[in-house]
């Protein structure tokens, strides 16, 4: 521990140190002073900004997250306290939390503990009385960049340290995170619903209410930890395979591309949300890039292009596949034809992949919400329906298994 630093006035003699200032610094130099909020030290990340009015338990417990210090534009958080829950996973994964207006009282019927708490005990550095709406504008005139929080000691280095820490930090385009957050040991969850065969799913940051969908649709799920290869995937003889949504840039998991290659040229049936959708374009042979700034948020318009209905949707991504939207594309890897079958009304970002040969599709957004609408649950029945084709036109396999 070192020792608390003393501001000296020269003029004046010792000043009283404000111990719960803190602030945010932006890699391109810009500086806003608040309150030291959980806990106090250091932290640094990819500073984006989530737009939900609701669902700050969900989205600092999804491990996407993982590396990024989010910056919550409605300016009332904590109000509803925390509960086990709404865990979407084992743990808090932001890097550090940044909120206007910190809730001082916790009042839900379900809540077990105070967000303030909860950041505390985790330790996660966050900042209090931020505009976050005044940062989010200008990330989104900027694009997305690296940031630091600074709060107890660490406040008090000067600006230009902090600075300095800041734009040493590690950039999020080109980085891996699928080992921080993925399980260590595989693990099976039976079927709550009626039983329609297994899925193995491939835990790049897999958030509870997804594994709870695949449960409740008849799949016994056995998650996998991402280092898996492809005979282990196969040696579980599974009906059914699944990429979850993760943290970190899907053109740094060459690894997780040629595993689901593999997959697919077994014949495995396929579903991807979110890092699961982009992987998939990859391994289709197509692209990922950078958004400016990202989709986070709980009421985005997506375009089922089949349909023609319109979603409102909940989406964590900072990066997306590179497809044509308005023409049907042919698989540089061999995978044939291949549309885009949901797109973003905000933007026309490609927010979900169709294969028309083989039995693979994926969404860039997120069914299983948590926070956010249900509209795009119907996923998860296109899903099993997908599988129970597959499985009854597979002659090796028995009538009823
Ligand atoms: N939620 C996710 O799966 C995010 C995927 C990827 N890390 C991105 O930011 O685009």
């Amino acid at each position: 521990m070192t020792e608390t630093p003393t501001p000296v006035d020269e003029r004046a003699g010792t000043v009283a140190v404000d111990l719960d200032r803190a602030v945010l610094v932006l890699e391109d130099g810009t500086r806003y002073e608040g309150r030291a909020y959980g806990a106090r030290g250091r932290t640094l990340g990819e500073a984006v900004f989530a737009t939900g009015m609701t669902g700050y338990q969900e989205t600092l417990t999804d491990p996407s997250y993982a590396g990024q210090i989010v910056l919550m534009t409605a300016p009332h958080i904590g109000n509803t306290g925390m509960n086990d829950e709404d865990m979407e996973s084992s743990r808090i994964w932001v890097a550090g939390f940044v909120v206007r207006d910190p809730s001082r009282v916790v009042s839900n019927f379900r809540s077990q503990r105070s967000l303030d708490d909860d950041l505390a005990d985790a330790g996660i550095v966050g900042i209090s009385g931020i505009d976050t709406r005044a940062v989010t504008r200008h990330i989104r005139a900027l694009g997305a960049m690296r940031a630091g929080v600074f709060s107890g000691e660490e406040a008090f280095l000067s600006p230009g340290e902090q600075l300095d820490l800041v734009q040493s930090g590690e950039q999020m385009a080109g980085r891996n995170l699928s080992g921080a957050v993925s399980t260590a040991d595989r693990y099976t969850m039976a079927a709550t619903g009626d039983r329609v065969g297994s899925v193995a799913v491939l835990d790049l940051g897999v958030k509870t209410s997804t594994l709870n969908y695949l449960a409740e649709r008849g799949f016994d799920v056995h998650v996998l930890p991402q280092t898996v290869t492809p005979e282990e995937v196969l040696a579980l003889e599974p009906d059914a395979l699944f990429f979850s949504n993760g943290p970190g840039d899907p053109s740094a998991s060459e690894r997780h591309v040629e595993l689901l290659r593999s997959a697919l040229r077994a014949g495995l049936p396929y579903f991807g949300i979110c890092f699961g959708n982009q992987l998939l374009g990859r391994a289709l042979g197509f692209d990922t890039y950078k958004l400016p700034f990202g989709h986070r948020g709980i009421n985005q318009p997506v375009l089922d292009r089949a349909t023609g209905r319109v979603e409102i949707t909940a989406h964590n991504h900072g990066f997306a596949v590179a497809a044509p939207t308005d023409a049907v594309s042919e698989s540089s890897q061999g995978f044939g034809r291949v549309e885009v079958s949901h797109v973003g009304l905000n933007d026309d970002v490609v927010e979900g992949l169709n294969c028309l040969d083989i039995p693979a599709f994926s969404v860039q957004y997120h069914p299983e919400s948590a926070a956010g609408p249900h509209d795009a649950n119907y996923l998860f029945d296109r899903f099993r329906d997908m599988v129970i084709a597959a499985k009854q036109n597979d002659p090796s396999q028995e009538a009823g298994e």
